[in-house]
């Protein structure tokens, strides 16, 4: 509190006491109100940096676009990702530190994943679709299914067809273990952050993963995978294994081993879970775009006749990236979803571990958390007209041309501050759009991750109707600063009974 008030007296925030009461009263509102409060923020002090009481925590907001630039151009000894996340995650006690330590993964799918896309993505669409046929089971009558629960499974065994391969990702134990991992994790994180002494927390983070033995079954149930893997390789067999995640993790050198323990690989495999589900299953990116569709009807005949005219509908092993870029509404409806509900109001959030000087001169301590204002960015009028409003055509009609074919190297190369028209496409990214981040950890997977969106939507609705019950959107849960689609909310699903 001491810390959060010596930034208040330097920085704008809105009508919270200075006393230790009447600031922790602010905190409670926040928790029931974290975006509104952010977002009249924002627009209070325009320009400004300001900032925001979180429980016995003050975060430094930045939702200009100079301030989001120095945010996510800086460098990392001094606004730092990895602590923010240890500290909010308390990953050292949760997952321990080998979780946190090696981070060979991050060039397996910065690299080896993207330059891999065109090559696995008809195994990726071959596993949607018969995940679709095995975990949606529905007739041609309108059944209603919870949707965070039916996709957490077909995610979770598409994205491990690529990661593991088809024996493990149609393994129910170990789907179902990637599939919880994030969520005990995020959840004990908390706990143990805001209610467990510092100097209790190693035994309890000791209990926490005693009890839960995420690492522990992940070694078991990957480990003979793995012997079979490194045995083909000590006998010069490389190409009897797969060409998958855990043969690129397999490849990365780190801190001079060429060869890494099935523990350590096992560790990688929950992380890169870890990164690729969470946002994409349980935050809700597929969830929150599928109620839009299906409480706004009058896109499902737009989109499909889009995926009809570029995809053909009985063979999704024959779609490629180009086929795919070409559905450019498709696109533009999955990037206005993610736009209007994301993972929460304050987004990438960075730890000061020295003092941290943005480009206004505003200088911020060391030990504080700055943070990107980011559902007030993306609901400014002055960054999109009717910004409140969804319109699933809003970044089809912004910049692409229909039929113009999307290409990941154009991303790469591409200057993320200019308006070139790979802006206005999913993976775009700019400082008014900052669902993927930006800058020095823009997300690598999110190539990845569109071509697993485009492909679950595609499917869908070339193989469903889809209609909410009452015909209105299930409002998203917050907690806090945080956003969920709802767990519980039912969809009807009816399965198309011609299918062109
Ligand atoms: C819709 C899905 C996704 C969303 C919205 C998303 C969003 C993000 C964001 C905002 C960041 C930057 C965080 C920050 O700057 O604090 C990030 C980083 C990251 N993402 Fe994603 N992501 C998605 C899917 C994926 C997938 C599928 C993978 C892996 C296959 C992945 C791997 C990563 C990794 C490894 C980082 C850290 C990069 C670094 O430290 O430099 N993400 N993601």
């Amino acid at each position: 509190w001491d810390k959060g008030r010596r930034k208040q007296a330097e920085l704008p925030s809105r009508g919270f006491g200075t006393t230790w009461a009447t600031s922790y009263l602010t905190s409670t509102v926040n928790v029931l109100r974290a975006k509104a409060e952010i977002q009249a923020l924002a627009c209070r002090y325009r320009n400004q940096l300001f900032t925001f009481p979180l429980f016995g925590e003050w975060c430094v907001m930045a939702a200009s676009r100079e301030h989001v630039k120095d945010h996510y151009n800086a460098q990392e000894e001094v606004l730092s990702m990895e602590a923010a996340a240890e500290e909010l995650l308390q990953l050292h006690h949760t997952v321990g530190s080998l979780f946190c330590s090696e981070t060979y993964h991050i060039p397996a799918i910065r690299v080896s994943l993207n330059l891999n896309l065109a090559a696995k993505l008809p195994d990726l669409l071959d596993e949607m679709a018969l995940a679709y046929d095995e975990e949606l089971p529905v007739a041609e009558t309108w059944t209603p299914l919870c949707p965070s629960k039916v996709y957490a499974g077909i995610i979770a065994r598409a994205s491990n067809r690529i990661f593991v391969g088809p024996k493990l990702c149609r393994n129910r134990q170990y789907r179902k273990l990637v599939d919880g991992f994030s969520n005990i994790v995020i959840t004990g994180g908390a706990v143990i952050r805001m209610a467990v002494p510092g100097f209790l927390r190693p035994v309890v983070g000791w209990l926490f993963r005693s009890v839960f033995g995420h690492h522990r079954r992940m070694v078991q149930l990957v480990a003979a995978e793995i012997a079979e893997r490194q045995h083909n390789r000590a006998i010069g067999k490389l190409h009897l294994n797969p060409n998958d995640m855990l043969d690129w993790l397999m490849d990365q050198p780190w801190e001079g081993r060429t060869e890494h323990s099935p523990e350590s690989l096992a560790m990688r495999i929950l992380n890169v879970n870890f990164v690729a589900l969470h946002t994409t299953t349980k935050a809700g990116a597929f969830t929150h775009a599928l109620y839009h569709l299906a409480s706004k009807p009058e896109y499902i005949p737009i989109l499909r006749s889009e995926v009809e005219s570029f995809l053909d509908p009985l063979n999704p092993q024959s779609w490629s990236k180009e086929s795919i870029a070409r559905c450019a509404k498709l696109d533009s409806f999955l990037k206005e979803s993610l736009r209007l509900n994301g993972l929460g109001a304050i987004w990438m959030p960075r730890l000061t571990l020295s003092a941290f000087e943005f480009s206004d001169g505003t200088v911020i301590p060391p030990g504080n958390f700055v943070g990107t204002a980011v559902t007030a960015i993306h609901e400014d009028e002055a960054n999109y007209a009717r910004a409140k409003e969804f319109d699933g055509l809003r970044f089809y009609k912004l910049g692409s041309s229909a039929g113009a074919v999307h290409d990941q190297q154009d991303d790469l190369k591409a200057d993320p501050d200019s308006d070139l028209q790979w802006q206005h496409r999913l993976t775009g990214t700019s400082p008014s759009y900052l669902t993927f981040g930006g800058g020095k950890h823009i997300c690598p997977g999110r190539f990845f991750a569109s071509l697993e969106l485009k492909g679950l939507f595609a499917l869908l609705l070339l193989r469903y109707d889809v209609r909410m019950a009452d015909g209105v959107r299930p409002a998203d849960k917050w907690f806090g600063p945080v956003s969920n689609p709802d767990p519980n909310a039912q969809v009807l699903f009816r399965r198309r009974s011609e299918i062109p």
